[in-house]
């Protein structure tokens, strides 16, 4: 697989454009593999110029990407109203930030970039504008699917060997213990499994399933879902030859000597799963989407208004996000 790594501008009045440009500037000491921006060359300019990074900027394509790498960064130009206003999201740059994603996807699906790698978008400033996915986990899903039923896209958070993944995502959380259900667990193992010997090269994956309820239901006594839909579905995904057990009470299951007898956490909501790596790794975890065609990886964080134009937020998972994109690619170019 040759080429760069295509990484999204993502939300202009976040920090996803100053971290990409700080990391630019810094590709050298980090020895970061060629990447080129999807986005708007002049909302990036003039967020480098206030950031003060000295970066000349040329818009290419995904072809002519990686000869530009060396002296300036390549940017595939995203045409749109986009301003330069940290912390102020506008609805006209709504469009740009969608297409710089579908761009990246399409090129990378095309063969011309390895893999995506997406810069934070603020997704209430996005519904505002018409996005009807919840995150970018399911857009790439559907703009992979390429007019055909999407597949089921897995969010997996990881940091060393503490990977994560929700079976629920972005819903509010009274609706969860309806959506948990015998086939979403048990696709959402298949995809674990699969991705993690495909991508991270785990021989025969083991994965422990989070319990819904308090200590996974006491015994039925706080809730039965853990005994009715949860173990169950970990008794089929093992009649497959999946190495999942559970359900584990979800406290003591990120207890440090616990799950490091697991290659992978299945929990059953956001938090369950976000917090443990957030807590031990916000600086350096990567959010990475399993059962994709194409590797897609991001940083953990969000859009951080309040450090948006200012330098000070860090670009350490940003730059985890980029190692891990290439890694996960290198064997193939
Ligand atoms: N992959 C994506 O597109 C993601 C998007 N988001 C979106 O970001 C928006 C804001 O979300 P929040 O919950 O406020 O989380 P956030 O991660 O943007 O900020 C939480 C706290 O962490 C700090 N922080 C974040 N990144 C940092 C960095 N690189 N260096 C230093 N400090 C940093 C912020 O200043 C803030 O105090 C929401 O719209 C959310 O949906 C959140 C996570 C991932
Ligand atoms: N909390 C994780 C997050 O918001 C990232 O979601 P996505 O945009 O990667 O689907």
């Amino acid at each position: 697989m040759t080429g760069v790594l295509a990484v999204t501008m993502g939300e202009p009045a976040g920090i996803g454009p100053d971290l990409l440009l700080a990391l630019y500037a810094q590709r050298r000491e980090r020895q970061l593999p060629a990447f080129a921006v999807f986005g708007h060359a002049g909302f990036l300019a003039a967020r480098a110029r206030r950031l003060g990074f000295d970066i000349a900027i040329q818009e290419t394509d995904s072809a002519g990407a990686e000869a530009v790498y060396a002296n300036r960064l390549p940017v595939i130009p995203i045409e749109g109203n986009v301003a330069d206003r940290p912390g102020e999201p506008e609805a006209e740059a709504a469009p740009a930030v969608i297409a710089a994603i579908a761009r990246a996807v399409e090129a990378t699906l095309a063969g011309d970039c390895r893999a995506v790698v997406t810069a934070p978008i603020h997704k209430g400033a996005l519904y505002h504008a018409g996005f009807r996915h919840p995150g970018h986990t399911e857009f790439l899903a559907e703009l992979s699917a390429m007019g055909g039923p999407p597949k089921l896209p897995v969010m997996m958070l990881a940091h060393g060997d503490l990977r994560t993944v929700p079976l629920t995502i972005h819903v509010p959380l009274a609706q969860v213990p309806g959506l948990v259900s015998h086939e979403l667990i048990v696709a959402t193992l298949r995809v674990m499994a699969h991705d993690l010997r495909a991508r991270f090269g785990i021989g025969v994956p083991r994965i422990a399933v989070a319990g819904l309820n308090p200590h996974a239901g006491e015994g039925g006594s706080i809730g039965r879902e853990d005994i009715d839909i949860v173990a169950p579905a970990i008794a089929a995904a093992q009649a497959e030859g999946i190495d999942a057990i559970g359900p584990l009470p979800a406290d003591t299951l990120f207890h440090r000597p616990h799950w490091r007898h697991y290659d992978a956490v299945l929990a059953m909501y956001h938090d369950q799963a976000l917090i443990p790596i957030k807590t031990v790794a916000f600086d350096e975890g990567v959010n990475v989407t399993l059962g994709l065609p194409i590797v897609r990886t991001s940083p953990d964080h969000g859009t951080a208004f309040d450090l948006a134009g200012t330098g000070r937020a860090s670009p350490a998972s940003f730059a985890a996000a980029i190692a891990m994109a290439h890694r996960m690619t290198a064997e193939r170019r």
